[in-house]
């Protein structure tokens, strides 16, 4: 056939009779759909940003936890009909457990809490930076995981948590270069909805639903909007109500529409006042219509937006004091957000902000000559203990000599700036270098080792 043949090994070997060849066909060597790998320089951007959002949580004095990709299926099993339920990448496990690759981390850090229990006193400041996950159909072509970074603050009921949160993740976008001019926080409460709805006696196990269909005003037509409302038994004046209260763009113009009285417009004059102490007021905005697309979202609710509006939303947070008590734990006030690795640098590819960056090797020890291997390796050691980095080239191939290219390789790849450049080349000076270097390097060693290195 015309199959693409490989033979089990490359290179020189003698080919033994068919009979035994492993014919090997060759595996699709891409990740699986909606997945990335991480090559060196993906790498090395993926890890500064993650330097990035720890350094900004560390500064907060956050404390960093993890949990399992995996969790049991139940943690997300939610009835408000959001996306991220529909998405769940779940399966039956071979325990027959219903389990769930994690599309969020609030649910395993409510879980931990409660798990905690008195073990831990709040207010709690933990962060989290792991991958989730969705069971995307590809026919959108998007991505099925990404990184979020999540900050949360639990025990805090007021909103100065709220305001901290945005304050950590103003800082994180100052210290990569974004400004407020490229990047603005849309906020609001879902208590805004909750006090219209009250007007129209809506039952409170309606009021996740609600928000979820209003989530999507943006992404569907409005007619189907008012139609989902319908389906929840909203009046078409209550839909008209919400809607119109929805349009506000101001405080001042909520405070007319709801009055002074309520949680809503008193949190977020709050939230707004602390914002000026905080110094990140040309940072954020009034907007009713955010109302964020996670069914446990109670009172406070904020999205990070590029001003172009050529991006989806960067981060997006909110206050949810209703859902360790929804897992059986105590009724304990909480707020976060979550922040995706993948828009962030869409964003800042698109403001040229991606920063240079090369392999970081501050020296390579190369031996021109094969019998010199031993001395190379004794040099790198010496310096590797000294704390420094250290590439010691172990390909015997022909180094070039006198353009200072002791390796095509570490010429083209790493972006000079070494400490040293050591090259083995057979000759007098070589031979006295090399003795030299051995004299060291025994000194060194003795010095550690003591006189059994002399035999
Ligand atoms: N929740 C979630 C998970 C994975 C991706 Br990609 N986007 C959103």
């Amino acid at each position: 056939s015309n199959e693409n043949v490989r033979f089990g090994r490359t290179g020189s070997i003698s080919i033994p009779p068919p009979s035994t060849v492993d014919v090997v066909k060759k595996i699709d060597v891409n990740p699986p759909k909606g997945t990335r790998d991480f090559p060196p320089d993906e790498m090395r951007l993926r890890n500064w940003l993650f330097h990035n959002f720890r350094q900004v949580s560390q500064m907060f004095a956050f404390e960093e936890v993890d949990f399992p990709v995996l969790e049991s299926e139940a943690l997300f099993i939610r009835k408000a009909g959001e996306e991220i339920r529909d998405q769940l990448y779940c399966f039956e496990d071979r325990g027959n457990r219903r389990v769930a690759l994690r599309p969020e981390l609030t649910p395993s850090l409510a879980r931990l809490v409660i798990q905690k229990g008195k073990s831990v006193s709040l207010p709690l400041k933990w962060f989290a930076v792991g991958q989730c996950w969705r069971y995307e159909r590809m026919t959108r072509g998007r991505r099925r995981e990404h990184y979020q970074w999540n900050m949360d603050i639990i025990g805090v009921p007021d909103v100065t948590a709220e305001a901290e949160l945005i304050s950590s993740i103003v800082t994180f976008f100052k210290r990569i270069g974004i400004t407020a001019s490229d990047v603005g926080f849309k906020i609001s409460s879902r208590k805004v909805l909750q006090e219209v709805l009250q007007c129209y006696s809506i039952p409170d196990n309606l009021f996740g639903k609600v928000c979820i269909i209003i989530d999507k005003m943006e992404k569907i037509p409005i007619d189907e909007i008012k139609k989902e409302l319908r389906s929840v038994e909203l009046s078409d004046e209550a839909i008209e109500e919400l809607l119109q209260v929805l349009s506000i763009k101001s405080l001042t113009k909520l405070e007319e529409k709801l009055g002074a009285a309520g949680e809503a417009v008193a949190d977020l004059k709050r939230l707004f006042s602390l914002a000026e102490k905080f110094g990140y007021s040309e940072w954020i905005q009034f907007d009713a219509s955010v109302v964020r697309g996670l069914a446990y979202y109670t009172g406070t609710v904020f999205e990070g937006f590029d001003r172009e509006g050529k991006l989806r939303a960067i981060c997006g947070g909110g206050r949810y004091d209703r859902l360790l008590s929804t897992f059986g734990g105590d009724d304990i006030p909480a707020c976060g957000f979550g922040f995706g690795d993948a828009v962030i640098i869409e964003l800042l590819k698109e403001k040229g902000l991606i920063p240079e960056m090369g392999e970081q090797v501050e020296n390579i020890v190369c031996h021109l000559d094969p019998d010199l291997q031993d001395a190379a390796a004794a040099v790198a050691t010496i310096l590797r203990g000294k704390g420094q980095s250290v590439d010691l080239v172990l390909e015997n191939k022909p180094l070039k000599w006198g353009n200072q290219e002791c390796n095509p390789r570490h010429a083209t790849t790493r972006n000079g700036g070494y400490n040293s450049v050591s090259h083995f080349k057979k000759g007098k000076w070589l031979k006295d270098f090399a003795t030299r270097v051995r004299t060291m390097v025994e000194d060194e060693m003795e010095k550690i080792a003591g006189d059994k290195v002399k035999d």
